[in-house]
């Protein structure tokens, strides 16, 4: 595949390059409803398959209001990733726009955004995780289930649990019963996300922009807080100090800047490692011989330490199969199906052209799911892990300047949580319930399961 970025218009050869082929359906709503009645239902692969079967792996639709060359193709989501900010920028639709703030690292550009990305990625790299936030999740995630008997709602559980160990490792605040008013208004706010943006005709997008202005009033008040204590000479190890810290440099953050910064580090890892836990266990629980060899695996880690020690970085770091089942689960539910992002210059993929201006979808679940990229790409293996440690196809996280700054510790917060479940309890599906993919991925019933205490743990 070439790639080449058209910097001379009055190229010939370019010139009579096209856009790439497709359908766009009807006037205004173009291919939406075919995209989203296909998303609603447990298999959306046909709506891909059929036009990557007709048109090739990078194809033009129309979705979501506009024209937009979708790809399905593994190489050329990683140059569009890695090209972010030279020929391509991130281009969110103005409803999660709106809701997240205009000072979400989300919505920065340029080197403010590279700055701000890394400091993100300095508060969640593996050595913080490591000498601190380890200890945060593994108390957090053993002190909710020890709560949990008989029925519960998987993916409500889950999202407690990742709502927690967030707003602890950002603001240093244990739960209490201000951190879960705070997080009801934050489902609101995240119910925002996949609606029309127009508060006049949509109650939920008025009803999740009420909810931001609650959850930005609280968080003001803490940061108010906090700079107080500051000012008094107590220090804190969390996000919000390294925000503050970052004023002795050349920038001082608003407290505005800040709060909108805290939003979207929320929203950006609550809902996503909360499904992804909620569906690794659906996966295990359909896949018995995978659920019992991660038992296993992680019964040898308490025979070695007994049954009530903490887990350390060094057990983390010996549980080779349960990254297998990280990685599949990640594959296979693509939590992030995909990125948007607009081509800033005329663009030469392959042997098309993309004009600038161009609306552009990497869709990471068609490449993780496509059969040329895996063996079986549509069934739930977590062996297949055990041959390839590492592809070139494989991006759960994104990649490029964009590449998403939690995934250490989205993956230690699952490999905890997953530990702790699988040696503490048994359980079984309560209902059969189901995968869908839209508005976001998800089970349409919360996964409700049994949960049964198991004798050989405390
Ligand atoms: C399984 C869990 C997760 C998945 C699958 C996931 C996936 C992704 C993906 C695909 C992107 C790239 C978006 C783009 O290129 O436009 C991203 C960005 C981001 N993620 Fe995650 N993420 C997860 C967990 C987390 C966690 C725990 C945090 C909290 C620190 C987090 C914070 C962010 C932020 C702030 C961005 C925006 C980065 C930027 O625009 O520079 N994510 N995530």
């Amino acid at each position: 595949i070439r790639y080449i970025t058209v910097s001379n218009p009055n190229n010939n050869n370019n010139n009579k390059l096209r856009p790439p082929p497709g359908a766009t359906g009807l006037p205004f709503i173009g291919e939406t409803l075919q995209l989203i009645s296909a998303y609603k239902t447990e298999n959306p692969e046909p709506f891909i398959d059929a036009r990557v079967a007709k048109y090739g792996t990078v194809f033009t639709t129309h979705v979501f209001g506009e024209r937009t060359v979708f790809s399905a193709d593994a190489e050329t989501n990683r140059f569009i990733l890695q090209n972010e900010g030279r020929l391509f920028e991130s281009s969110y639709p103005s409803s999660i726009a709106n809701l997240v703030g205009k000072h979400s690292l989300l919505l920065m550009r340029g080197s403010f955004h590279r700055r701000m990305h890394s400091l993100t990625m300095s508060f969640a790299n593996s050595t913080i995780i490591k000498d601190h936030l380890l200890v945060d999740i593994d108390r957090l995630v053993r002190r909710n289930l020890e709560m949990w008997t008989g029925r519960i709602l998987l993916m409500d559980e889950a999202k407690k649990i990742t709502f927690e160990l967030t707003l602890k490792q950002l603001l240093s605040i244990d739960p209490c019963e201000w951190s879960e008013n705070l997080r009801k208004e934050y489902m609101l706010v995240i119910e925002g996300f996949f609606c029309i943006p127009l508060p006049f005709f949509s109650l939920t997008y008025r009803r999740a922009i009420q909810a931001r202005k609650r959850v930005t009033e609280a968080l003001h008040l803490v940061v108010r807080e906090r700079r107080l204590e500051r000012e008094r000479g107590v220090k804190k190890n969390d996000m919000l100090a390294a925000l503050f810290d970052n004023d002795c440099d050349d920038v001082m953050f608003s407290d505005d800047e800040i709060v909108d910064f805290l939003v979207s580090l929320l929203v950006a890892g609550y809902d996503t490692t909360s499904t992804t836990m909620t569906l690794a266990v659906k996966f295990l629980t359909d896949t018995p011989s995978a659920l019992a060899q991660l038992k296993e695996e992680h019964e040898e880690i308490r025979a070695r330490k007994g049954a009530s020690l903490a887990l350390e970085w060094d057990d983390y770091k010996s549980m080779p199969f349960t990254q297998c089942v990280v990685n599949e689960t990640l594959r296979i539910s693509n939590i992030i199906s995909g990125v948007f992002r607009r081509a800033i210059t005329d663009v030469r993929i392959k042997d098309y052209m993309i004009p600038k201006g161009s609306k552009v979808f990497a869709s990471l679940r068609a490449a993780h799911l496509g059969q040329d990229n895996f063996e079986n790409a549509r069934v739930f293996n977590p062996w297949r892990w055990q041959k390839t440690s590492d592809s070139t196809n494989f991006m759960p996280f994104g990649g490029g300047p964009r590449r998403c700054p939690g995934h250490d510790l989205a993956r230690v917060a699952l490999s905890v949580f997953l530990h702790h479940l699988v040696t503490r309890f048994s359980w079984v599906a309560a209902e059969d319930d189901k995968l869908v993919f839209f508005p976001t991925t998800r089970t349409q019933k919360r996964y409700p399961i049994m949960v049964q205490r198991r004798n050989v743990v405390e």
